[in-house]
């Protein structure tokens, strides 16, 4: 039962972490997390890790070189290794069958092959990257076909519940660790091994066992959930925004009741990141494979209710700057999809960034933790190249970000946001300035006796004489 190597597929924003953590909790145990991007590892192997999470540093420093290693020796790790997690990225497909819902699963597959060619003992293979339903079995599939003799697999399904940001806080107190397995004798005994890593710091209660794809499954469900949450609270806002109801206050009240809960109920101007989107197209297509499309359109809706907060959001900056952005400069304030994190992966900033470039608007950009060759890349239009150049300005604070403005828009609720000197980012600005906050960060009472025009999400802000064409032009008293 107790492993003595583990050997980790794919260096990235789950398999980096996860394997520290395991690593400071496990000193017995030594884990190799192996990744084909030789600049990952170069990068996991410097003072400069590839992720930017809360606390992930220190741990980095305490276990590199003792039980944590990172390698492109990818051959090596699977050899030697007694347990193999698979953490390769399983992107939404952007081609062929499927094209936009499916989830891409040509990285799981090279990986379950490479393990395949070069193992040549009995193996435990993960599979900790969020799959669609029976992908362990197709893993299965892979192994079985190519399997030499005296060599046996088990496929277990262990996906991970971290958020970005807070992942070393969510690795260490997991809400629950979630193993699937066959329900056979050796799948039984495969669970138990990697129960046993969990043990070393997870309570036995909090560990759940189920059948493989139960588990693929709750995890798809969980991200679906948790997405789904966050449309319904957006959705509000919409009503909110024309009735004068307040989001904040309809969510409070509606979280205070015990069977609905109060987490997951910000409303923003979207939500953003690497797997909500991908996850939740995941299962459409799941359904629509499945044939059910009424099933399959109820979670595409939470899709829709995510774009639609995006653009109506921006249609708000457009609307409220007097209808026109073409020319006007736009500070935006936030580019991750989340504070915490560098990520910007299917970031709120980049769709409301490029319907305000579509508009010829100049916009001036601050993140604290996002690079410019990030950003850059990020709204780079490949049918027009010269138009990021033309039309962006990577700021080195929000200061600079701010200077000339005619508007400031928040799209991360960064907590340095709520504290800045908005005297002083008031008088820097053009007249009328306005601020636009997607994520009801901000203290709208303090800025609007700054003299600021606020546009917020889910509440309307009265000011006598403030241009409001928004709302009356959808027949929204003022
Ligand atoms: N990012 C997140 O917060 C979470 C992600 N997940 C899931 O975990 C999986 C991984 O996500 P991320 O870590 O964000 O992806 P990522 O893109 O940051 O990392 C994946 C890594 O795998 C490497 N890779 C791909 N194929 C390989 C191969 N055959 N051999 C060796 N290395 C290979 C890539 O070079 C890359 O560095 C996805 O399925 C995702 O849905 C689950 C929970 C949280
Ligand atoms: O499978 C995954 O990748 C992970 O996806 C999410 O984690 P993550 O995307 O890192 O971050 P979240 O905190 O869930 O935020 C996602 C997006 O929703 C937005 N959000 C979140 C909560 C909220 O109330 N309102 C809201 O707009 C965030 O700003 C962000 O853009 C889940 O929270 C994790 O449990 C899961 O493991």
């Amino acid at each position: 039962m107790p492993l003595k190597k583990i050997c980790c597929i794919g260096a990235g924003y789950v398999g980096g972490p996860t394997c520290t953590v395991i690593a400071q909790k496990c000193p017995e145990v030594t884990i190799t997390v192996v990744d084909l991007s030789q600049e990952r590892i170069d990068q996991w192997n410097s003072d400069n890790l590839p992720i930017f999470e809360p606390g992930l540093d220190d741990i980095v420093k305490e276990c590199r070189g003792r039980n944590l290693f990172f390698s492109t020796e990818v051959d090596k790790g699977i050899k030697e290794a007694e347990l193999i997690f698979i953490c390769v990225n399983t992107p939404t497909k952007n081609y062929g069958l499927g094209k936009g819902r499916a989830a891409d699963l040509k990285y799981i597959e090279s990986a379950a092959r490479r393990i395949a060619e070069v193992a040549n003992n009995s193996k435990i293979v993960v599979e900790k990257s969020t799959v669609p339903v029976k992908a362990a079995e197709s893993i299965t599939a892979i192994l079985k076909a190519n399997t030499k003799p005296n060599v046996k697999y088990q496929v277990l399904s262990n996906p991970e519940f971290l958020a970005e940001g807070t992942a070393v806080k969510d690795l260490m107190f997991p809400d629950r660790v979630l193993i699937g397995g066959e329900q056979t004798p050796e799948g039984q005994e495969a669970i138990q091994s990697l129960c046993w890593i969990y043990k070393h710091w997870v309570t036995e209660e909090r560990i759940i066992t189920m059948n493989t794809w139960s588990s693929e499954l709750s995890k798809l469900a969980a991200n679906a959930f948790l997405a789904q949450r966050i449309s319904s609270i957006n959705a509000m806002s919409a009503i909110c925004e024309m009735t004068g109801a307040d989001v904040n206050e309809v969510a409070h009240a509606v979280g205070t009741d015990s069977r609905i809960g109060n987490k997951f109920l910000q409303a923003s101007v979207g939500f953003g990141g690497s797997c909500f989107q991908k996850d939740v197209l995941n299962m459409v297509y799941l359904c629509e494979c499945l044939n059910l499309p009424e099933v399959a359109e109820y979670w595409q809706q939470v899709i829709k209710i995510n774009e639609y907060q995006r653009r109506r959001f921006a249609d708000r900056i457009i609307e409220s700057l007097f209808n026109t952005v073409t020319n006007k400069k736009i500070a935006i304030l936030g580019f991750a999809f989340k504070k915490d994190t560098g990520d910007t992966r299917e970031s709120s900033a980049i769709h409301v960034g490029r319907y305000l470039m579509d508009e010829g608007a100049n916009l001036r950009i601050y993140d604290p933790k996002v690079s410019r060759q990030q950003i850059t890349r990020d709204l780079t239009d490949s049918e027009d190249p010269n138009k990021v150049r033309d039309l962006v300005t990577i700021c080195d604070d929000p200061y600079q970000a701010a200077l000339g403005t005619h508007a400031l828009v928040v799209c991360t609720e960064w907590d340095e946001f709520k504290t800045l000197e908005y005297d002083r980012i008031y008088k820097s600005m053009l007249k009328p300035a306005f601020v636009f906050d997607g994520r009801l960060i901000l203290d709208h009472e303090k800025l609007m006796s700054l003299g600021f025009q606020v546009i917020t999400i889910g509440k309307r802000l009265q000011r006598p004489n403030v241009h409001r064409p928004y709302a009356t032009a959808k027949g929204v008293q003022s």
